[in-house]
Formats: structure tokens, sequence, C-alpha cells
């Protein structure tokens, strides 16, 4: 059995249906279970700024799916939950990225683990930190330390 981190963001309302739906579609895929959820966090957009504020948490999954079918699974999902892509950073009804992989790094274009940038997002360290914190000291921040550099906003939890 395989342990893995995915975060999830969306930022076009209804978020917390496009949320909720992408939890139940990954909980009824018979090769994952949910083990963990963050709280989730409400986030002022990150990169490209001209957009509504993010949705974001992050979960610990159990899978016998290996990295690239976990991959097209979650890219399935995306597109289930109308997912288009007309602007990189743009809005989106759901994302997911795969962050972490049991204790497993590759640097393949089409899948990059450890997420490479999920080291600069705020709103990925923290909700990781709430359920991972044995995974979190790698990057030498405390969750209270990472919490204070996320750009707050109602700091909503489930
Ligand atoms: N706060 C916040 N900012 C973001 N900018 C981008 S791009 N994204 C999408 C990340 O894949 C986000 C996000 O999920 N949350």
């Amino acid at each position: 059995m395989n342990k893995s981190y995915i975060a999830l963001g969306t930022n076009i309302e209804p978020r917390d249906f496009y949320l909720s739906e992408a939890l139940n579609l990954l909980e009824a895929h018979e090769a994952i279970a949910i083990q963990k959820r963050s709280s989730i966090y409400e986030t002022a957009p990150v990169g490209y700024v001209e957009q509504d504020d993010f949705l974001n948490m992050v979960i610990e999954i159990q899978t016998l799916l290996e990295p690239y079918d976990l991959l097209e699974t979650i890219q399935g999902i995306e597109q289930k939950l109308g997912r288009t892509r007309d602007v990189r950073f743009g809005p989106r009804t759901i994302d997911l990225d795969i962050l972490l992989y049991n204790q497993e790094s590759s640097t393949d274009e089409q899948l990059t683990i450890p997420h490479p940038r999920m080291h600069e997002r705020a709103f990925v360290l923290v909700p990781l930190a709430e359920i991972a914190e044995e995974e979190i000291v790698q990057f030498g921040k405390t969750a209270q330390e990472l919490l204070e550099e996320l750009p707050q906003r109602d700091v909503e939890t489930v």
C-alpha cells in the first residue's frame, strides 16, 4: 500500500461543491482511501493575482495506484469537474496536485515528485503541516510559522 499527499484547490463558485465532489470521487475510487483531511483554508491567489480567492486543502491517501496511474485518475476527476486550462495559472473549478508519494522522487516533465513548487506555497505547506507533521519538518518550519506566512482571509475549518 502506498501513501500519498494530494493538494486540492478551487476558486470558481460553487467552490464548496467542487471541493466536496472531488473528495467524493477520490473516495469512490476502489484503489484510493482518504486517511486524513486538513482544514479548508480560504487564501488570496498567489502568482496570477487577478482572480478570486481559493479554497485550499491537503489530504493523505492510501492507494494501490502507481504514480502515473494516480496522476491519470486525478486528471480524470479534474476533467469530470469541468477543469479547463485556458489560462495556465488562471481560475479553475478544481485543481488536484500530487505533492508526495511515499518517499519517492521523480523529475519527469509530466510528473515531478515532490511537487516542484510546494515548498514555495504556504497554501500547500500549512494544510500539509496540519496533517503530516513528520513530513513537514524537512522544510524546517513549524505549522505556526507557515500559517503566519499565509495571506489570511477567514481561515475556515471543515
Ligand atoms: N492561494 C492560491 N493561489 C494559487 N495560485 C495558483 S496558480 N493556484 C493553483 C495551484 O495549482 C493557487 C491556489 O491553489 N491557491
